[in-house]
């Protein structure tokens, strides 16, 4: 029989019973914890249904479970007050996940599919803002649960959607889509203009949908867009289930890892960005986001629809991630290189970002030597590391 923690959290990839603690905060840790300028907004965030959670188990029994945990005159205050504005700016944000209660601040835990729960929150608090987080992520998972994907990506977002364009005001959304969508496109580096109609998984197609959905939405009921395509975000509080983050893990427990190779021996790569960088690039995006026209789910006129790549424009190849990570750790990996399986994974990323750089001065700065190290550091701290000899 699975256990409690299987049913809220089984279709999670690289799920790990000591990580699950982090990953229910680290989308606040991820976007805000290093950047104190977000609290210059006012800031409520919603914890929604994401990749971590099991959406398999909210289909049949999710929204049971979330139903009793939110409510009532008391909840509502407290939603109320999160939502206050702490210092001037004049946004109120809601966003995918936490933020710690030491700052005032509520978190809700829900399914975004909840459309009760979105109402409720929408009609507390006059969001002016959406920071929309909360997928199922990760490339070669969809081929395991593939209805998590749909779920999630597609219907949470439709769900998420109509709440806002009947908002009143309507909210501006900034989202998050993925570099994943530029499929097998070769044209380097990838710019926003490039095809995506050629994604190499069901993960990048239900992103690109996301980007098809979120048009309409502008188009016809004038919500502000902005689609962010992040390109493999690593760093401290991150994914289990990544590359960088599950290669740790085995190295420093001794265990082998594979490494994909493409064509012809040809290394995969990656344009690899640093967390920090990616929340300069959201709150770049969210500054600059411009209002919905729209209210009571009637457009007046149009409003902003843009996509931004959010990468660091230097690619790095896989068994160099490895040769950084062997360095930083001071152990050597266990290399089992094979060819690269059909499993949705691309070649190569590479960003171009001149248009995040014209619009908000989106500028990475942190290199994947520097970005790993900070990694490296966080990971062995956390799981208790630097306490056993050797590893300092
Ligand atoms: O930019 C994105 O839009 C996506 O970025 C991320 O996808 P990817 O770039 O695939 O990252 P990640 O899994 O870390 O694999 C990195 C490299 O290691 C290779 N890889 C992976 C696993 C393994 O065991 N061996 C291996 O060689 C693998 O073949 C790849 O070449 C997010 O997960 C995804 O949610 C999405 O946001």
């Amino acid at each position: 029989m699975p256990s409690l923690e299987d049913e809220l959290f089984p279709s999670t990839p690289g799920k790990f019973k000591v990580d699950r603690a982090h990953n229910m905060n680290r989308q606040f840790h991820r976007c805000f914890a290093s950047t104190s300028t977000m609290f210059l907004w006012a800031l409520f965030l919603i914890a929604l249904t994401a990749s971590y959670l099991s959406f398999q188990s909210f289909v049949d029994s999710g929204s049971r479970y979330f139903s009793a945990s939110w409510g009532g005159i008391q909840w509502e205050k407290q939603v109320r007050n999160s939502a206050q504005i702490h210092r001037s700016g004049g946004m109120s944000v809601l966003a995918r996940k936490s933020l710690l209660n030491s700052h005032g601040i509520l978190v809700v835990e829900g399914d975004l599919n909840d459309a009760k729960l979105l109402a409720k929150l929408f009609d507390v608090v006059a969001f002016t803002h959406v920071m929309h987080l909360a997928a199922q992520a990760g490339v070669r998972y969809a081929m395991e649960n593939p209805n998590s994907y749909v779920h999630s990506n597609i219907a949470g977002l439709v769900t998420l959607l109509e709440i806002g364009k009947s908002a009143n005001p309507q909210p501006a959304v900034v989202w998050a889509s993925s570099s994943s969508v530029y499929g097998l496109n070769e044209k380097v580096p990838f710019s926003e203009a490039d095809r995506t109609d050629q994604p190499a998984s069901l993960y990048a197609a239900t992103k690109k949908a996301g980007e098809e959905i979120t048009h309409t939405y502008n188009h016809i009921y004038g919500l502000s867009i902005t689609g962010l395509r992040f390109f493999t975000v690593y760093g401290p509080w991150g994914r289990p289930d990544m590359a960088y983050f599950s290669f740790t893990r085995n190295i420093l427990q001794g265990k082998p890892i594979t490494i994909y190779r493409g064509k012809n021996r040809v290394d995969l790569a990656r344009d690899f960005t640093y967390i920090d960088d990616i929340v300069k690039g959201c709150l770049g995006s969210l500054d600059t986001s411009g209002k919905s026209t729209g209210s009571g789910g009637k457009k007046k006129g149009n409003a902003p629809y843009r996509i931004f790549n959010l990468g660091n424009t230097s690619p790095v190849k896989v068994p160099e991630l490895v040769n950084i990570l062997e360095r930083h750790l001071k152990v050597k990996a266990k290399r089992n290189i094979v060819d690269m399986p059909g499993n949705g994974d691309v070649p190569f990323t590479h960003a171009n970002i001149s248009l995040a750089q014209r619009e908000f001065g989106y500028k990475p700065t942190t290199d994947l030597q520097t970005g790993l190290k900070k990694f490296v550091r966080w990971y062995l701290s956390y799981y208790g590391y630097n306490n056993r000899k050797g590893l300092q």
